[in-house]
């Protein structure tokens, strides 16, 4: 029994692991995300951030891309269920890029609370 509950998280991380490869290699938002990620990685190794700066900037770009992901996945399925157009589509992927467009804007933010002190 606990092999098998074994096997199964064993192959959710495989199904997980799949989805991550295809949003990095299909999709151009993450492919962006990703290269801002290692951007601001580099600058933080440049300006040698403090632990808790580092906590905050990945838990930002983790937030985002995490989004991202899920804004792509719930696109999918709005073009799925209905490919034609309508108003109430519309509005779903709206939404759901409203919810991207949150974290953005705090990872901001937060880049700006780190950043600014070491700049000036
Ligand atoms: N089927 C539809 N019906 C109504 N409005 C739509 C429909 N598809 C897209 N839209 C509108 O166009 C916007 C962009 O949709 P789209 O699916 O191209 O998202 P996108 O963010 O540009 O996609 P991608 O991230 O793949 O470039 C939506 O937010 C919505 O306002």
């Amino acid at each position: 029994m606990l092999n098998s509950f074994l096997g199964k998280r064993i192959k959710a991380c495989g199904y997980a692991f799949k989805g991550a490869l295809i949003l990095i290699k299909t999709e151009p938002p993450i492919q962006v995300q990703i290269i801002i990620a290692i951007l601001m990685t580099a600058i933080g190794f440049y300006l040698n951030i403090t632990t808790v700066e580092w906590m905050f900037q990945i838990f930002s770009i983790g937030l985002v891309i995490s989004l991202e992901a899920a804004n792509t996945a719930i696109e999918e399925i709005a073009d799925f269920i209905h490919p034609d157009y309508h108003k109430k589509i519309g509005l779903i992927k709206d939404m759901a890029a409203g919810a991207v467009f949150f974290a953005a804007i705090t990872a901001v933010i937060i880049g700006l609370i780190i950043y600014i002190p070491y700049l000036f």
